[in-house]
């Protein structure tokens, strides 16, 4: 389990991380997201104990993790895939991190088949594509056999057979009871691997959901089909709904329910032929929720708001 609590870290005058506190469960895949600049990689730092925060703290399995005696074993984390020495191969480098954590060396040979390395186990880490090196931090996450994981934006550099892989793993690893905290700062890829998604921009919590109840909270338009569209839409817009006329004929309407769509073409004994309500996609409910909280837009996306 990670527990942030009421977590406030300032850079200089910055407010980077804002009174933030969520808890992330075991048995669970959970999703921690946010734009840019969101504050999702201040606050691993802090879980891990790299930073001291202005206020408030994260504790991991109900500790501070600077305090827990085989770190390791409690926790494994990816921070930055590429702050590995490029001289030393993969099989080098955990049996070295395995030696000083105490952990024995049959583990190295097992973690490096899990992650996909056992062929270039001998290899150079500086040959490695971001991919490999990818795999080789969670390896290095995975070498305690720890109860909880968190890893920063894990499936940068992964191809797709490299992303199917690792939320296999996250998910036989969840399944298991451990507790899997992953970041990212694109929801689609991470809609297909987490159960449960934080939220979080500009520092402040947004969201603390399971990942399906996210695209449900936000319905996108209803879509109408009438045998008269040109007087329902214009009836519609008389009463205050957005409405835009699609190729086939169909109104995408913004604004009113399917219920309040339905009482206006009662009013004018226009005859439906169909009214559904759409859903917005997760990638759309992810801009909606966090469109507030951009710290990095481009003038086009200010001048579409
Ligand atoms: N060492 C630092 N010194 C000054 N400002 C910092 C430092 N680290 C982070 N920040 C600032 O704190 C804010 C949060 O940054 P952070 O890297 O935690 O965001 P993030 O959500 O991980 O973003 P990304 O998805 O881009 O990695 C940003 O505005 C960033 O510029």
């Amino acid at each position: 389990m990670i527990e942030v609590q009421e977590l406030t870290m300032r850079y200089g005058g910055k407010i980077a991380v804002d009174d933030l506190s969520f808890t992330v469960k075991p048995g669970l895949v959970t999703g921690f997201l946010g734009p840019n600049g969101a504050g999702k990689s201040t606050t691993m730092r802090a879980v891990l104990g790299l930073e001291v925060p202005n206020a408030g703290k994260a504790l991991v399995n109900g500790r501070p993790y600077a305090s827990i005696l085989k770190p390791m074993r409690s926790m494994g984390a990816l921070l930055d895939a590429g702050a590995v020495h490029g001289g030393r191969s993969a099989h080098a480098h955990l049996a070295c991190l395995a030696r000083s954590n105490r952990i024995g060396r049959a583990r190295v040979a097992d973690v490096l088949d899990q992650v996909g390395l056992s062929d270039v186990a001998g290899k150079r880490i500086g040959g490695f594509s971001l991919g490999m090196r990818q795999r080789l931090g969670i390896g290095v996450a995975l070498l305690g056999d720890p109860g909880v994981l968190m890893l920063d934006e894990p499936l940068n550099g992964l191809d797709p057979e490299g992303i199917r892989w690792l939320r296999d793993l996250l998910r036989s690893l969840a399944a298991e009871g451990r507790t899997v905290l992953l970041s990212s700062h694109l929801m689609n890829e991470l809609a297909l691997t987490a159960d449960h998604v934080i939220v979080i921009g500009r520092g402040r919590l947004i969201a603390d959901t399971a990942m399906e109840e996210l695209a449900g909270n936000f319905q996108r338009d209803v879509l109408v089909r009438t045998p008269d569209p040109e007087r329902l839409a214009g009836m519609l817009r008389a009463h205050g709904a957005t409405v835009v006329c699609e190729d086939d004929g169909a109104l995408s309407v913004r604004g009113f329910d399917a219920a309040e769509i339905g009482v206006v073409a009662l009013d004018g004994r226009i005859a439906l032929a169909e009214l559904a309500p759409r859903a917005a996609s997760l990638e759309e409910a992810f801009m909606r929720l966090t469109e507030d909280s951009t710290e990095y837009r481009s003038s086009l996306q200010e001048a579409g708001r």
